[in-house]
């Protein structure tokens, strides 16, 4: 990096038009040679255009690209600019001597940038390259709300020419795609949710209010770091997520939407909904809660799906809960139909309303519909997430490969998953009273998040033993109970066998006596 003073930044300058000047002069000479090009012998032309080449490589060897900061029409932010800015800001602040800081509209935290003039550098793949942002401020005074037309901003890039080719078809791409990157990192990401009724606009907390959708600022700590499961099936999640947001091409290549379907399936307290704000941190995607109970109807679905951005995860929970997913679809087409008519008997009319107005007016139908028809062609990622405590009650269609891509079952805690929630909230990897937990979660049923709750410090003084204690007596507990339940069950049984066996004594006209 090269930092310049104010004066070697004048002779800079001055060095710059005489670069400018050369740059003019042999851009007339490239003009009176390609008008005259012709009159020359085929060899002899050859031979002209690599001296022609070597003089203008001897004399200015670098090629420079300038990449203003408004488009052609003046008024758009060009997005080449915004991502160079954000590449330099993460990759040269660390070398820059004159900085300057400013908060972006999309992120809360102060952000240092190369200030103007200040010359930086870069290197890729051995390859040196010098950044300059530069601003060129008009002499008359005058306000306007846009850029005026003499006000320019702009990022040079300067290489050597014999590295032309590389440099316009990877390190612009590569500049791109990291400065996209860091944008979307940084940016605050929101949790949306649809109203009751839906139509009203949120209140926006600065992403412009989304109309159908409410918003809030998504900010959950749950990682898959925390997320207490077996660590092999939940490597091959990660590594399916990350390869899924990686895969844009290949899923144009074969024909498919860039589109994503997990179906979370288990027991209260497993981890369903932990899952899916870890699965938002990881791909830094905004998360749309679906409530399907407040969609009106199939058309109103159809609207809340097209309204996603993209980079979002849209979650349906408890699936079996909002809508009839058990219902035969040909008889739910009606589902956002008017059904008053004549000829219907009014008491059923009754039950069947009130049992409609527990669950959406949404049918099975219209969502495989909106899953697969129009809201597929939506451009950029998406992944949908269903959760349900009721795997077996969903319509095969619903979860078929295709919709619902993965099947995940989060299930009770395992010995596996309770290490990692022990790490994360005891801080410790091994205790003399795990052998005796390991055996206990072997024999019960108990759910990550009651063991979370055991694990829980309560007050400052509590350590790890008394935490633990606490979880071993629960389990024992648990244990206990689940041996009662068995015995009250075959308890049950045997009435009911000496029962139907007395039935059987009484039609047959004996009794026993013991
Ligand atoms: N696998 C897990 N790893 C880490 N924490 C967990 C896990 N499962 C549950 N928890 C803890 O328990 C709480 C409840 O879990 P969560 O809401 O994810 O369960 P759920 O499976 O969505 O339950 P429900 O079916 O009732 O919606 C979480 O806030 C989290 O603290
Ligand atoms: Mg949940």
């Amino acid at each position: 990096m090269i930092s310049l003073t104010a004066q070697t930044e004048r002779m800079a300058e001055s060095l710059a038009a005489m670069a400018t000047q050369t740059g003019k002069a042999l851009a007339g000479l490239t003009v009176m040679f390609a008008m005259f090009q012709n009159y020359f012998p085929c060899e002899l032309r050859v031979v002209i255009m690599e001296c022609y080449e070597k003089f203008i490589n001897f004399v200015y060897p670098y090629i420079q690209i300038t990449f203003p900061e408004f488009q052609g029409d003046g008024f758009r932010r060009s997005k080449a600019y915004s991502s160079i800015e954000r590449y330099l800001n993460a990759n040269s602040t660390k070398q820059a001597k004159r900085l300057q800081a400013y908060v972006f509209d999309d992120c809360d935290a102060v952000v240092l940038s190369v200030a103007n003039n200040e010359e930086v550098t870069d290197e890729f793949k051995g390859i040196k390259l010098w950044w300059t942002s530069r601003e060129h401020s008009p002499n008359k005074q005058s306000i306007s709300f846009w850029p005026r037309e003499d006000e320019k901003k702009y990022f040079r890039l300067t290489f050597y020419r014999k590295y032309r080719h590389r440099i316009t078809a990877e390190y612009l791409k590569h500049v791109m795609e990291e400065g996209k990157a860091i944008t979307v990192q940084e940016r605050r990401r929101k949790l949306c949710t649809n109203k009751a009724g839906g139509g009203v606009s949120g209140p926006g907390f600065g992403f412009g209010g989304g109309g159908i959708w409410s918003e809030v600022v998504f900010e959950h700590p749950a990682t898959f770091a925390t997320l207490a499961m077996d660590p092999i099936r939940k490597e091959k999640i990660v590594k399916d997520l990350i390869y899924f947001s990686k895969s844009e091409d290949y899923y144009k290549k074969v024909g498919k939407a860039w589109k994503r379907g997990y179906l979370l399936y288990g027991p209260p307290g497993t981890g369903k909904s932990t899952m899916i704000a870890a699965m938002a941190n990881l791909l830094q995607y905004d998360v749309y809660d679906l409530e399907l109970t407040a969609v009106d109807n199939n058309t109103e679905l159809r609207k809340l799906l097209i309204n996603t951005t993209s980079k979002s995860i849209i979650v349906i929970e408890d699936i079996d809960c909002s809508i009839d997913v058990t219902a035969k679809r040909e008889d739910e087409d009606d589902g956002d139909d008017n059904e008053e008519g004549e000829g219907k008997n009014p008491v059923n009319e009754e039950i069947k309303k009130k049992k409609k107005k527990k669950r959406s007016k949404v049918t099975l139908s219209g969502l495989l519909n909106t899953i697969d028809g129009l809201w597929s062609a939506c451009p950029g990622e998406r992944i949908i997430v269903f959760t349900t405590n009721h795997v077996e009650k969903l319509d095969k269609a619903l979860i078929r490969r295709g919709r619902m891509d993965e099947h995940i079952e989060l299930s009770y805690c395992g010995f596996e998953a309770f290490m990692i929630l022990a790490k994360n909230y005891l801080e410790v990897d091994s205790h003399e009273l795990f052998a005796k937990i390991r055996q206990l979660l072997h024999e019960t049923e108990m759910s990550p998040a009651d063991v979370a709750d055991k694990l829980m410090r309560k007050s400052d003084g509590e350590d790890a033993d008394g935490n633990l204690m606490r979880l071993i007596k629960a389990l024992e507990e648990d244990q206990e109970k689940n041996k009662d339940a068995k015995r009250e069950e075959k308890e049950k049984k045997v009435a009911k066998g000496n029962e139907s066996g007395d039935q059987a004594l009484k039609q047959n006209g004996h009794k026993i006596k013991l």
